[in-house]
């Protein structure tokens, strides 16, 4: 959270504040109006600030948590004087203006619960965010500092939703003791003004019993409801502010879900009291009958209607029969809807994880290619490519670029310009919409897969290194990677000296990513994990940005005898002088390209970047 702005308003509202005890001072006025002029000023205040968040910011409006804090800030006092008033605690009217112990409580509240408020709204939703990250990470799909990071999240929001509940628990039964001495207070006066004869009514026991226990059982009820009102009202909203965040889909059919649910149920309580009602008729029928019958025998023999009576009494059983079958019968079909529908629902959720199970690969399939050699020459041929996620923006536009086999080539130009969307057609992380990339001849999808990303490997900037030893960082992937393999990866990354010196060589420990290790240790391990795979073609992307620039040559010239392509995307023009070819790209599109020297001869935008790095 950035806290200059809280900063500057708290400045601002204290500055009015100023203001305001200056104002009446000159004007000899003894009262700033009461209620109506707190409430007046704090309104003031409130599009004040508003209007100065304009003038400095623009259109941008504030975040919700100042806008929150500005609320509070200009509005708690007023509130707080009026709730005082109403209850009777004490009347503003006949005070002049709050002091400033009250203006710093009133700023010191609104800091307090504004930190409050957003840990305890946030409470439901977050805790159980944070729990799902710390098991993601129990289940090994968190870094240790991400833990850490959760874990510590994770406490602070119990600890804060601890704090606010005790606070809002204190809050309410203060209110609730205050709320019953007032009630208390006012019916006592009541009482003791009514007239004699209503004294000989009413009981003095009955009387007392509603002066006490009645008022308490009545404010607790109003503040307890008020309570979970309040409280429940902001969850709602908040988890489904949550929930419509992470997925609007899901939400929208939990919402369904709970929609008909709700109808179904108040349909089925509908018929239930129905059905209740029916069975109490019928009940009260069954005894009315058996009753009128019973107790008038006399007359039902000497009338003969003994047969009449039992056929009306099986006529009411029936009824009662028919009723009770009813039920049975829509208890367990509003069971079985309410079930089916609960189902359904879940079923639409898990379709929609499925369709991503289901989903088929846009890209083109590997092939069958995996030739015994390898050139390692590269030819982009008129590529054209838009990122899947900004299809309308092309990023690389025809571009055509030879990278020879056997040789250094860079790429150099400015940040954006497209450097790393080549390598990533490279890799076939994505595929171009339009021309080819080609290696030794073949289109990369002819191919293996496997065989492709063995030898053309990619270290990045910030290689990821995992917990383990040196050596299985350096095998990372490989079956049966020996020691051999390894010291000569080690070798020809420039790794084995400092491997060397460490107390365990390749027994050592790196730590959970690689934390023992510096970054351009890091970066020599990296390179020597893709040396290992022996590859054909390596593609260095800023991998060496943290090398010394006597290692990065070194680095380049040892895989460079071994016949290998190397291609380096660098942003320091320095460290590709030595390249047998340089690109400079910018727009996606191929500039300029030759050797050092030429660029330089050429006076175009590499000589320029040139001399604006190294002036
Ligand atoms: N995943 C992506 N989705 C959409 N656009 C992207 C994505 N990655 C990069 N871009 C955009 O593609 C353009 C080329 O980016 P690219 O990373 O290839 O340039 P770059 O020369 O390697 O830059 P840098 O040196 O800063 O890495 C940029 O405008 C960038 O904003």
């Amino acid at each position: 959270m950035r806290w200059k702005p809280y900063v500057c308003v708290l400045l601002g509202d204290t500055l009015l504040w100023l203001l305001l005890y200056c104002e009446l001072l000159l004007l000899q006025c003894s009262s700033c109006g009461g209620l109506p002029g707190l409430w007046a000023f704090g309104l003031f205040k409130w599009t004040f600030m508003l209007l100065a968040w304009t003038v400095f910011n623009g259109d941008k409006p504030p975040g919700p948590v100042l806008h929150r804090f500005v609320v509070l800030l200009c509005l708690l006092l007023p509130a707080f004087e009026s709730v005082r008033t109403a209850s009777g605690y004490w009347t503003f009217e006949g005070r002049p203006v709050p002091g400033p112990g009250t203006v710093l409580l009133a700023q010191l509240s609104s800091i307090a619960a504004c930190a409050l408020w957003d840990m305890e709204l946030t409470r439901d939703v977050l805790i159980p965010k944070y729990q799902g990250s710390v098991l993601g990470m129990l289940r090994g799909q968190l870094y240790q500092t991400h833990y850490l990071k959760e874990l510590g999240g994770l406490a602070l929001v119990s600890l804060g939703s601890s704090l606010f509940t005790g606070l809002r628990g204190g809050t309410f039964m203060w209110i609730l003791a205050r709320l019953n001495q007032r009630v208390k207070s006012l019916l006592y006066s009541s009482l003791l003004k009514q007239d004699i004869h209503f004294f000989e009514e009413n009981k003095p026991g009955s009387l007392a019993s509603r002066l006490h226990s009645d008022v308490d059982a009545m404010g607790r009820t109003v503040v307890m409801n008020c309570n979970l009102l309040a409280r429940s009202t902001l969850k709602i909203a908040l988890m489904l502010m949550m929930t419509l965040w992470l997925s609007w889909q899901l939400t929208l059919l939990v919402v369904v879900e709970m929609r008909l649910q709700i109808v179904l149920q108040s349909r089925y309580n509908e018929y239930r009291k129905e059905v209740k009602e029916q069975v109490l008729d019928c009940e009260a029928e069954i005894n009315r009958l058996a009753s009128q019958t019973l107790g008038n025998i006399r007359v039902v023999r000497s009338c003969r209607a003994e047969r009449y009576e039992a056929t009306e009494y099986d006529r009411v059983l029936n009824h009662m029969r028919d009723i009770k079958r009813r039920k049975g019968i829509y208890s367990p079909v509003f069971l079985l809807v309410r079930r089916l529908l609960s189902v359904g629902i879940r079923v639409l959720i898990l379709h929609t994880v499925f369709s991503y199970l289901d989903r088929t690969p846009t890209g083109t399939l590997a092939g069958d290619l995996a030739p015994h050699t390898l050139e390692g020459k590269i030819s982009f041929r008129n590529v054209t490519f838009a990122y899947p996620s900004a299809p309308d923006r092309h990023v690389l536009q025809s571009l055509s670029m030879e990278l020879p086999a056997g040789k250094m080539t860079a790429i150099v130009g400015p940040s954006g310009g497209g450097k790393t969307s080549c390598v990533s057609l490279l890799k076939r992380l994505y595929e171009p919409q339009g021309g080819q990339v080609l290696l030794d001849g073949e289109p990369l999808h002819s191919y293996q897969y496997k065989y492709l990303h063995q030898k053309v490997t990619l270290v990045p900037q910030n290689p990821q290194l995992f917990s383990g030893s040196v050596g299985s960082n350096i095998a990372y992937g490989l079956e049966n990677c020996t020691r051999g393999m390894m010291e000569e990866a080690a070798a020809r990354a420039s790794a084995s000296g400092f491997i060397e010196s460490l107390e365990q060589k390749y027994d050592t420990e790196v730590g959970e990513c690689g934390v023992r290790l510096g970054e351009g240790l890091k970066q020599c391990v990296a390179i020597a994990r893709a040396l290992v795979r022996r590859p054909q073609v390596i593609i260095l992307d800023e991998a060496t940005s943290h090398m010394d620039a006597n290692i990065q040559h070194a680095v380049a010239q040892k895989v460079l005898v071994q016949g290998v392509t190397l291609l380096v995307v660098a942003h320091q023009l320095k460290t590709v002088e030595q390249a047998d070819h340089i690109i400079f790209m910018d727009g996606g599109a191929v500039l300029e390209q030759g050797t050092h020297q030429e660029l330089m001869e050429r006076r175009g935008r590499y000589q320029r970047s040139y001399q604006g790095a190294f002036p």
